[in-house]
């Protein structure tokens, strides 16, 4: 293969209680990219649509993926890179780990799949050390293996593929401000009291059970955290309204999408979901802040071949 052109979902890392250990794949968002090979030996980055961002390889965390897949494999070719981006970096919605992951599946691609989604997760981790200075695996794995993931170890990395009810559907509000990972990071103590840390742990076993049995209300109760969003819900206006707002609207939880801004919320139809998104419409219409809302299943695929 010479050419591929791919499709990278959008993700929801964190899913309230997993902060930096969960996340989750959404359909239909997603950044569109395009690899082609060249003589060159090196990364090029010929054209990037939809955001602002380095053209220098180095740089740019597809750049950054790239380069380190031609040089583990020796590779006898170059790439040329493409990137059509959807939403924007700073989103809370995985933006660099769409780059990323889409980098390392597509390159994965031209080596005539030369390495695993494990594999291809530890390269995409690389990118969002460029993009955010820590390697993390929670929005890049959901974005190559698809669904939902767990990161169950980070050393040794191991990925686990959480079952979840097809009915669950999220919706997103985006407002159009930048919260950089970077940034939302450093608001995170690196220190927890224990009473906090059995709260968040039985949580997510709540949450990886109920998705397993497809118990709503077990879901439901587990989407709780304890962690994160009391740390950086201060940084996204009007974060409780919209909560409240969410959940007054029947959805099973609702928490920071990531490292913020987007705030998401999941519910057991779509139809409820629509409802959720009408109300969380209603806190930003009149704020003056620009938003998206996006209404999505979670999606069985990660990245894939278009
Ligand atoms: N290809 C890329 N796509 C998105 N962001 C990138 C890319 N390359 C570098 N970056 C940088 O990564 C940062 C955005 O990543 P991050 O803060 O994690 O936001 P998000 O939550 O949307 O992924 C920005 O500083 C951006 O300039
Ligand atoms: N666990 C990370 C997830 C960052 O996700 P992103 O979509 O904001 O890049 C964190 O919460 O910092």
């Amino acid at each position: 293969m010479d050419k591929v052109k791919i499709f990278a979902p959008a993700t929801v890392a964190n899913v309230s209680c997993g902060y930096d250990a969960m996340g989750f794949a959404l359909q239909g968002l997603g950044d569109e990219m395009f690899f082609s090979k060249t003589n060159s030996k090196t990364v090029t980055i010929s054209k990037i649509e939809g955001a602002k961002l380095p053209f220098e390889a180095n740089k740019n965390v597809a750049g950054v993926v790239a380069l380190n897949m031609l040089k583990d494999s020796d590779a006898d070719f170059g790439v040329d890179i493409q990137i059509f981006k959807n939403f924007k970096p700073g989103s809370g919605l995985g933006s660099s780990a769409a780059s990323a992951a889409g980098t390392a599946f597509a390159v994965n691609q031209l080596l005539n799949n030369k390495y695993s989604n494990l594999e291809l997760t530890k390269f995409a981790m690389q990118g969002e050390v460029t993009a955010c200075g820590s390697a993390i695996a929670d929005n890049v794995a959901a974005a190559i293996y698809g669904g939902f993931i767990l990161v169950r170890n980070y050393d040794p990395l191991d990925i686990i593929q959480i079952p979840s009810p097809s009915e669950l559907t999220a919706t997103i509000i985006h407002p159009q401000i930048e919260i950089k990972t970077e940034d939302a990071r450093k608001v995170i103590k690196s220190e927890i009291p224990i009473k906090t840390a059995i709260a968040q742990w039985a949580n997510v076993g709540g949450l990886i059970s109920g998705l397993h049995t497809n118990d709503f209300d077990l879901i439901s109760r587990s989407l709780v955290d304890h962690v994160a969003e009391p740390q950086r819900k201060h940084l996204i206006p009007h974060f409780d309204t919209i909560k409240n707002a969410a959940l007054k609207s029947g959805a099973l939880g609702a928490s920071i999408s990531g490292s913020g801004p987007s705030i998401f919320a999941l519910s057991k139809s779509t139809e409820i979901a629509n409802n959720v998104a009408e109300a969380m419409d209603m806190v930003y219409k009149n704020s003056g802040i620009d938003y998206n809302i996006y209404v999505s299943k979670i999606s069985k695929l990660g990245t894939k071949i278009i």
